[in-house]
């Protein structure tokens, strides 16, 4: 039987798309609408006080094709934090417009045996400690999906030893690594929490640096060979400011 993996875990990471219900937007009167985006910006206010404590993050985006209109990402260190700013968005008038298009809840997550890593006292390091409570990049795009590691019969990440895992993972940090300046990725664990079994969340000023890693990285072995992905959302970075000229007609 292959050894598990110890993994170090950080903060509840909710992604949370919503489709935007403009049709019933553009018949609500202007002054109803200025109060809802009000309003609204008095709770992510609220949210903005966490992430200066560095209790949280959050950042919204604008999503790119129709599989919904805003991306929010939350990271807060408990599961009922994510649960109770859902409601906040759904209590709030602008909730009503604000339709649940999908959702994806993990935890962030780092191996015990990082091969980039090893030999470095984890616990007590700060870079660790900002890699699991990350404070999300405010850069222009933002791409998530989820991510399997296969299990088949020829091809079963579980089965193979610690050692080859590491190996391959360390392939993959190295792809990883010419991205610095580029590409920031948070990956998170999403087993027991839903579908798949990682969540990617990658931050880039350029949104061609997605397609290149993405694209690089199916030439390392523990992609070609274990790597399965869900769908892609990916965003542009709505900045608070520019928050009330979206919502323009
Ligand atoms: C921006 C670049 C970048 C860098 C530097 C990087 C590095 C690393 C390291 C060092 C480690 C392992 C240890 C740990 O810390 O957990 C990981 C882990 C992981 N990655 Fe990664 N990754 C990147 C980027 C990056 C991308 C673009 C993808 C998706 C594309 C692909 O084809 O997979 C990905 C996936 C993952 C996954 C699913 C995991 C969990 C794997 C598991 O099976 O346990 N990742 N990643």
């Amino acid at each position: 039987m292959a050894e598990a993996v110890v993994t170090m875990d950080g903060w509840c990471k909710l992604h949370d798309t919503r489709t935007f219900d403009w049709s019933t937007w553009k018949l609500t009167s202007e002054e109803e609408r200025n109060a809802a985006i009000q309003e609204f910006q008095e709770l992510m206010k609220k949210w903005d006080a966490v992430e200066a404590d560095k209790a949280g993050s959050q950042s919204v985006y604008k999503v790119i094709g129709n599989k919904a209109d805003l991306l929010f990402i939350f990271l807060r260190p408990t599961m009922d934090e994510l649960e109770e700013i859902k409601r906040d968005i759904n209590r709030s008038k602008l909730g009503d417009f604000l339709i649940p298009s999908h959702s994806y809840v993990s935890i962030v997550e780092m191996t015990m045996h990082n091969p980039m890593e090893e030999g470095k006292d984890r616990e007590l390091s700060p870079q660790v400690e900002a890699r699991l409570k990350p404070i999300l990049p405010k850069w222009e795009y933002a791409c998530f999906y989820p991510m399997n590691r296969r299990r088949e019969q020829n091809a079963n990440w579980f089965e193979i030893s610690k050692a080859e895992r590491t190996r391959l993972l360390y392939e993959h940090g190295m792809t990883g690594r010419k991205y610095a300046g580029k590409v920031k990725e948070i990956i998170s664990g999403s087993i027991g929490l839903d579908e798949w079994e990682w969540c990617v969340t990658l931050f880039a000023h350029d949104p061609l640096q997605f397609k290149k890693i993405v694209y690089e990285m199916r030439f390392d072995e523990v992609t070609t060979k274990y790597g399965e992905f869900g769908d892609f959302i990916i965003g542009a970075y709505l900045p608070n400011d520019d928050f009330a000229e979206y919502f323009s007609l």
